[in-house]
């Protein structure tokens, strides 16, 4: 595994990044993290949102499209719906990677079919594959390759490597 970003940088950036989304969302704005990928990403942004006044509803949805495998299947299935109605809310979707973009691009459209009064979203680390480019993201952390498979900070390989604390690549 080559190490990308160190853990350092991580803390640095998701600081960074909480710090621009107090200032830039609202006050009751909904944490929409898609599991499973996102759920280190959204504890330690969550954390340091609160550092800065922001004190966001938390509720996650569950997508999956690779199964396991280091390949979109080109299908997202909803594992887990919402739990909350996002009508009328602002809602920040949290995605640990943006790769094809399928997952965010379908996770979007639940959302705006909902009739949430505003749709953001944030990537963790967007790979430059091109494919992505169709769909918007309005907080990003970090690149990558579009060859690279990433791994750690919540991304896996296979199910395991989710607890690796930096981000890393795998290929
Ligand atoms: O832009 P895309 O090509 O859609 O890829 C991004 C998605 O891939 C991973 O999900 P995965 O289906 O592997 O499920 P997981 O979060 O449970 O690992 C990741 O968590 C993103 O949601
Ligand atoms: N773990 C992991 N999941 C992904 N889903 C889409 N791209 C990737 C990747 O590079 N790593």
């Amino acid at each position: 595994m080559r190490t990308l970003y160190t853990e350092q940088q991580i803390a640095e950036r998701v600081d960074e990044m909480a710090r621009q989304m107090a200032e830039d969302l609202p006050k009751d704005f909904l944490l929409a993290p898609v599991l499973t990928g996102a759920f280190i990403f959204a504890a330690d942004l969550l954390r340091a949102l609160y550092k800065y006044g922001s004190d966001p509803y938390v509720d996650f949805v569950q997508l999956s499209s690779y199964a396991g495998a280091r390949s979109s299947s080109g299908v997202v299935t909803l594992l887990k719906d919402f739990s909350v109605d996002v009508e009328g809310k602002t809602v920040l979707l949290l995605d640990d990677v943006l790769d094809t973009g399928r997952s965010l691009h379908f996770g979007k459209g639940m959302v705006e079919d909902r009739g949430a009064a505003e749709v953001k979203t944030c990537v963790f680390v967007k790979k430059l594959t091109g494919h992505a480019e169709d769909i918007h993201c309005d907080y990003i952390g970090f690149e990558a390759n579009a060859d690279d498979f990433l791994v750690g900070y919540g991304m896996d390989d296979g199910g395991r490597m989710r607890g690796v604390p930096l981000l890393g690549a795998v290929n």
